[in-house]
């Protein structure tokens, strides 16, 4: 069985954080594994209030995760706070685990800062450089590249401030942008766009870190990181297509359907 592990934070309304990454794992066939940096007082509507997770007992769920069992890769959300990405950092270079990848989630849909501006410059020397891939959406690109990204050819040119930051490749998210959401994968060496079309819907909660977990899950499988890009990016789009109503805000994306329509085929 192949396995993977979320590092991110707690989102009780189930629609994004560990929540949706156990699901994506789940929906993958890849068991999942989590360590919880942060519990999240979180709906389809607000994040209400946030509690950080003890540096010790991050680091004691990660070690106790490691000295057991096997981990096929590595998906890492949330984390909150400079001592937080830098227990993270520290805990997982002992471990060197095959595939990293990082969403640098900073801010929730609903305009809830997720991360503390003063972990930014932790998250960028300490934590950046160790992952296999980082997928930031354009909003978080331009924080951490110190750039505008407005259109197809600023993502090209911040994939490259990236490689100069010491980041081994990225996947720059386009779904911000008013067309629609290609996404640009860059290796370090080659681009390839990773195209989508837009589902118009509100219910886009949890989309960043279906993705990535998605990624991680397809990388676990022992699938290269173009192929886990496109398929993560294929799942990605039937979850907001079959998105769910729940909640008054924006309502969370659906595992469910591939799940489904997998025991339908066996059925058959
Ligand atoms: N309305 C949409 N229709 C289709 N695909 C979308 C839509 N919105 C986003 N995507 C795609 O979903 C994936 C997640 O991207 P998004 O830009 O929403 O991440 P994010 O802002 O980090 O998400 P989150 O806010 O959940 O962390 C990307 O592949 C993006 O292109
Ligand atoms: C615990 C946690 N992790 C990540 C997100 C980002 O997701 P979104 O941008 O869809 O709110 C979130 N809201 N909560």
């Amino acid at each position: 069985m192949k396995t993977a592990l979320t590092i991110a934070g707690s989102d009780s309304g189930g629609g994004a954080g560990i929540q949706a990454d156990l699901k994506t794992f789940a929906a993958h066939g890849v068991y999942g594994m989590s360590v919880i940096t942060a519990i999240t007082a979180q709906n389809t509507v607000e994040v209400r209030s946030v509690q950080n997770i003890d540096e010790q007992i991050i680091q004691d769920q990660i070690e106790a995760v490691f000295d057991d069992l096997k981990v096929d890769a590595v998906k890492i959300g949330m984390l909150s706070s400079p001592s937080i990405v830098t227990t993270v950092a520290e805990t997982l270079a002992k471990y060197q685990p095959n595939h990293i990848v990082l969403d640098p989630v900073m801010v929730s849909k609903g305009g809830h800062r997720l991360l503390a501006e003063d972990a930014i410059s932790a998250l960028k020397e300490e934590l950046m450089p160790l992952a296999d891939i980082i997928t930031p959406n354009i909003p978080e690109a331009e924080i951490l590249t110190e750039q505008k990204i407005l259109n197809e050819l600023d993502m090209k040119s911040a994939c490259i401030s990236f490689k100069k930051l010491g980041v081994k490749s990225v996947l720059l998210k386009g779904g911000h942008l008013s067309t629609d959401p290609n996404d640009l994968f860059y290796d370090g060496e080659n681009f390839y766009w990773v195209k989508g079309k837009r589902v118009h819907t509100k219910n886009t909660h949890g989309t960043g870190c279906t993705l990535s977990s998605a990624i991680a899950a397809n990388l676990a499988k022992g699938n290269t990181l173009l192929t886990s890009v496109q398929l993560a990016k294929a799942y990605i789009e039937v979850a907001i297509e079959h998105s769910l109503d729940l909640g008054n805000g924006h309502g969370p994306t659906n595992h469910f359907y591939e799940l489904y329509k997998r025991a339908h085929l066996m059925n058959q």
